[in-house]
C-alpha cells in the first residue's frame, strides 16, 4: 500500500511542481495586471480629482453663487465668439483702459455690448469683479444694465445693453464727429449723470461711490439720455471703515460747530468701531480730518452690508458702526433702506446677492491700523496739498500735465488742430538733446522739457522703478515722487512697445519744442512722409498701461488731451485710481473715496459738457493760455463775471443762459476744495431741477487761489481796513 500510494503520489508531485510554475508566473502575470490597472486608476482618479479640485477653485473665483439672486447670466466663450463673429475687429465699439468692447448681436437680434478683459493680471480681475459685484447688483434707468458675464479659464468677458450713441467722451471729442450735441441734450446729460450719482449716494444700502465719473463712462442711449457705466473702480462706502469712524462722531455733532469755529479741527480722542484706540485727533491731518467729516454728514447704518459680502471685518466693523453711528444726532443722517427718491423707492432697486466673504477687496482699506492712521495722515498732509496744487494748479499747468501733454502731442498732434497752428507759425526746429538729465523728474520745467530725450525719459523712468522697488517702504512719499515711481516707472516696465515706439521716435521725430508761452512743437523727418504721420495720427494710441498700441478706427473714444490719457495707468495701480483732472484733490493717491470726490467729478464732467473741451488742453497762443485748465479758467471767468464765455461756441446762442450759469455755477460749488463744502448729490439735483437755490459761491472762486492773488485780497483788505 505504500509503495502504490509512492506511485500514486510521484505522478501528482511531478504535476505539483509544474503547475508551481505556471502559477508564478500567471501570479506575476497577475500582479502585472493589477499593479498597472491601479496605477491607471490611479491616474484616472488624479485626472478627476484635478478636474474637480479646478472646478472648485474655479467656482470659488466667481464672486457670487448660483442661488445669488442675481439677474446675471453666465454666457458661455462660445456663444459671445459666436455673438461677435469671432471677436472680429469690425465688430469692435470702443477700447478702454482694461478690454475691447464688442457689439454682440444675438441669435434673437437682440444687441449687446461684450466687453472682453484683455490683459489677464490682479487688477483686471479685481475690476471684473467690482463690476460684477457692484454693477451687477444695481439697477438704475440711470446705470449701464449689466446682463451678464463669461469666465473661462483666464478670460473675462462682461456683457452690457448696447448704447446705441457710445460715450459722451467720443460724442465730444471723436474727431469724426460731426454731430453737436444741442442744449437741451447736454442738459439732460448733466441731470442723468446727477441722478445716477443721486442713486449711488442715497439709493444704495450702503451706498457705492462710483469714483471714475468722466465722459468716457458716460454712455448715451438711442435718445441721447445718459447712463453711467464702468464700476471698475468703485466702491461700496463701509461706515465702520477707515476715517469716518474715527471722526464722524465728532464731526457728525460738530459739522455746524466746525464752520462756527472756523475748521478750528477740535477733535477729541476717539476709539474707532473697530474698536483699535486712536491717537489724539489733534494729531490727525487737517485733511484727512476735513474728508471724513464730509461723509459723516450722511452717516447712517449699514444694514446690507452682509447682502453685499464686504468681508468680516467690515461687516463686523459697520455692526459696530451701527450702534455708534445711531447715537449720532446728525440732521443729514438717514436710513437709506426706505429711501423715497423722485416717488421711487430706490432701495428695492438694489439687489443684495449673497457672495463669499473676501470677494470684494477692502484689503487696503482695512490694512488700517492705528499706525496707519498717522501713516495716512502724514501722507495726506504732506502730499494731499501739493496734489491739489499740481492737479489744479490755480492757472499753473504743472509739469506732470505738460509732460502728459507733451506725450500725448507726440503720438497726435494733428489730434490737436491749435498746435497745427503753431506747427505753421513756428520754423524752430529743435535736435534732440541727449544730455540733459531726467533724475529731478518733479522739477521738470519748460526748459527741461524742451531738452528732454525720450531716451533719456525713459532711462529716468527705470531709474525711478529700481529706486522705487528699493524705496517700496519707504512711508512718506510726496506726490511727485509717487507719481513717477508709481506710474511713470510702469511706463518703462509694462511697455515695450514703448521701446518700439522710441526707436521710431529716434528715426523720425524730432524733439518737441516748448517754447516760453508753453507749447509743443512736433516736428518729423520728411523721409516717413505723410503716410507714416496719417498712420500715427489715424490709428496710433497711446495707452500708459499697454503702451502704443494700434487702434481700431471704429475706437474713436480716445481720451488724449483730456486727462483720461492717464485713466488707464491711474486706474491700473493700487494706490491711485480715478482720472486725472477729474479726481478730487482730497482722494488723489491714498485718500479714501468719499462720495464728494464724486461731487466733485461731476463738476468737472458739468464743465466739459457746457464748454465741449477737455479739461485740460494746451492750446497755441500765450493769450489762450488761461484758458488751458478748464476749472482755472471757469474760475477766472467767474471772478470777471462772465461765466457764459465757456459755454461751446457750437452752440452758438442757441442755448438757455439760464439753465448755463446754473450748471456753471453748479459745477464751481462742486468744485471746492474743501469736500464739506460741495454740495450733496441730492442738493446739486434740487439745484438742477430749481428746486433749491444755489450755496453762495466762495469769494475767490479758487479753493487755492494763487499766492499772488491772496496777497493782493489781503492788501486790499488791509488798506481798507486802514
Ligand atoms: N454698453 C456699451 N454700449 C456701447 N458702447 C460701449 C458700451 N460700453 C463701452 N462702450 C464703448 O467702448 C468704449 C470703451 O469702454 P470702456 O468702459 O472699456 O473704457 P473706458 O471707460 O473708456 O476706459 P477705462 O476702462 O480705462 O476707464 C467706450 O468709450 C464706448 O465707446
Amino acid at each position: 500500500m505504500p509503495s502504490r500510494s509512492l506511485l500514486l503520489l510521484s505522478p501528482t508531485s511531478n504535476t505539483v511542481t509544474k503547475p508551481s510554475f505556471l502559477s508564478k508566473t500567471r501570479v506575476l502575470f497577475f500582479i502585472l495586471t493589477i499593479s498597472s490597472s491601479v496605477v491607471i486608476i490611479l491616474t484616472f482618479l488624479y485626472f478627476l480629482y484635478h478636474l474637480w479640485y479646478s472646478l472648485v477653485n474655479r467656482s470659488r473665483t466667481i464672486p457670487f453663487d448660483s442661488n445669488a439672486p442675481l439677474k446675471l447670466q453666465r454666457f458661455t466663450y462660445k456663444e459671445l465668439k459666436n455673438a461677435t463673429n469671432a471677436f472680429d475687429e469690425a465688430n469692435i465699439i470702443g477700447k478702454g483702459g482694461s478690454g475691447t468692447v464688442f457689439l454682440g448681436i444675438a441669435r434673437d437680434g437682440k444687441l449687446y455690448a461684450i466687453k472682453r478683459l484683455d490683459t489677464f493680471s490682479l487688477q483686471t480681475e479685481r475690476e471684473f469683479r467690482n463690476e460684477l459685484q457692484i454693477l451687477g447688483g444695481l439697477r438704475s434707468p440711470f446705470l449701464v444694465t449689466l446682463l451678464g458675464y463669461c469666465m473661462e479659464r483666464n478670460k473675462r468677458f462682461l456683457v452690457y445693453e448696447y448704447m446705441p450713441n457710445k460715450s459722451l467722451q467720443e460724442l465730444l471729442f471723436s474727431e469724426g464727429n460731426n454731430l453737436v450735441l444741442k442744449w437741451n441734450q447736454r442738459f439732460d446729460i448733466i441731470m442723468d449723470v446727477a441722478k445716477a450719482l443721486e442713486f449711488l449716494h442715497f439709493g444704495c444700502d450702503p451706498p457705492v461711490i462710483h469714483g471714475d465719473i468722466k465722459p468716457s463712462n458716460v454712455l448715451l442711449d438711442s435718445d441721447f439720455r445718459a447712463k453711467v457705466s464702468d464700476f471698475g473702480l468703485s466702491r461700496i462706502k463701509v461706515e465702520g471703515e477707515f476715517g469716518v469712524d474715527l471722526f464722524s462722531q465728532d464731526l457728525g455733532k460738530s459739522t455746524d460747530l466746525w464752520k462756527s469755529q472756523e475748521l478750528s479741527g477740535n477733535l477729541t480722542t476717539e476709539t474707532p468701531a473697530t474698536g483699535t484706540p486712536v491717537e489724539s485727533a489733534h494729531e490727525v491731518d487737517f485733511a484727512l480730518a476735513l474728508q471724513a467729516s464730509s461723509s459723516s454728514n450722511k452717516s447712517r447704518a449699514c444694514y446690507n452690508v452682509r447682502a453685499l459680502n464686504l468681508n468680516s471685518l467690515n461687516y463686523n466693523a459697520s455692526i459696530a458702526s451701527e450702534s455708534d453711528f445711531s447715537k449720532v444726532g446728525n440732521g443729514k443722517g438717514k436710513e437709506v433702506s426706505s429711501i423715497d427718491i423722485g416717488g421711487v423707492d430706490w432701495s428695492s432697486k438694489f439687489v443684495p446677492y449673497e457672495d463669499e466673504p473676501s470677494s470684494i477687496d477692502h484689503s487696503k482699506e482695512l490694512s488700517f491700523t492705528t499706525n496707519s492712521v498717522s501713516d495716512d495722515a502724514t501722507n495726506m498732509k504732506q502730499w494731499g496739498k501739493d496734489w491739489w496744487w499740481r492737479q489744479d494748479g490755480s492757472g499753473e499747468l504743472c509739469s506732470k500735465d505738460y509732460v502728459m501733454e507733451w506725450i500725448g502731442s507726440q503720438i497726435c498732434p494733428s489730434a490737436n488742430p491749435d498746435w497745427e497752428e503753431e506747427k505753421k507759425s513756428t520754423h524752430e526746429k529743435i535736435e534732440l538733446d541727449s544730455s540733459t538729465q531726467l533724475d529731478n523728474l518733479e522739477d521738470v520745467h519748460e526748459s527741461h522739457l524742451q531738452e528732454l530725450g525720450f531716451e533719456k525719459l525713459e532711462k529716468g523712468f527705470e531709474k525711478k522703478e529700481l529706486k522705487s522697488r528699493k524705496n517700496r517702504k519707504k512711508k512718506h512719499r510726496k506726490m511727485q515722487e509717487w507719481w513717477k515711481e508709481e506710474h511713470l516707472a510702469e511706463i518703462s516696465k509694462k511697455s515695450s512697445k514703448l521701446r518700439k515706439l522710441e526707436t521710431k521716435w529716434k528715426k523720425g521725430f524730432k524733439i518737441p519744442h516748448f517754447d516760453l508761452g508753453r507749447r509743443f512743437q512736433f516736428h518729423r523727418r520728411k523721409k516717413f512722409g505723410e503716410q507714416n504721420q496719417d498712420d500715427c495720427d489715424a490709428n496710433g494710441e497711446f495707452s500708459f498701461r499697454r503702451g502704443w498700441k494700434k487702434k481700431n478706427k471704429n475706437s474713436m473714444g480716445s481720451d488724449m488731451w483730456s486727462g483720461d490719457l492717464f485713466s488707464r495707468e491711474l486706474s491700473s495701480t493700487t494706490s491711485m485710481r480715478g482720472t486725472l483732472c477729474y479726481v478730487a484733490p482730497e482722494y488723489g493717491g491714498c485718500g479714501y473715496l468719499m462720495e464728494k470726490a464724486d461731487i466733485y467729478s461731476l463738476g468737472v464732467l458739468i464743465l466739459v459738457i457746457v464748454s465741449g473741451r477737455r479739461p485740460l488742453h494746451v492750446l497755441a497762443s500765450p493769450m489762450k493760455l488761461e484758458k488751458a485748465n478748464l476749472i482755472s479758467w471757469c474760475r477766472h471767468l467767474a471772478q470777471t463775471g462772465n461765466i457764459l464765455e465757456l459755454v461751446d461756441e457750437k452752440l452758438r446762442d442757441e442755448y438757455s443762459k439760464e439753465q448755463a450759469i446754473l450748471c456753471i455755477n453748479l459745477a464751481l460749488t462742486c468744485l471746492q476744495k474743501t469736500p464739506e463744502l460741495r454740495p450733496d448729490i441730492v442738493e446739486a439735483v434740487k439745484i438742477l431741477k430749481g428746486e433749491m437755490d444755489l450755496p453762495p459761491l466762495p469769494f475767490e472762486f479758487s479753493p487755492s487761489p494763487p499766492s499772488k492773488l491772496f496777497g493782493k485780497v489781503r492788501r486790499k483788505q488791509k488798506a481798507n481796513a486802514d
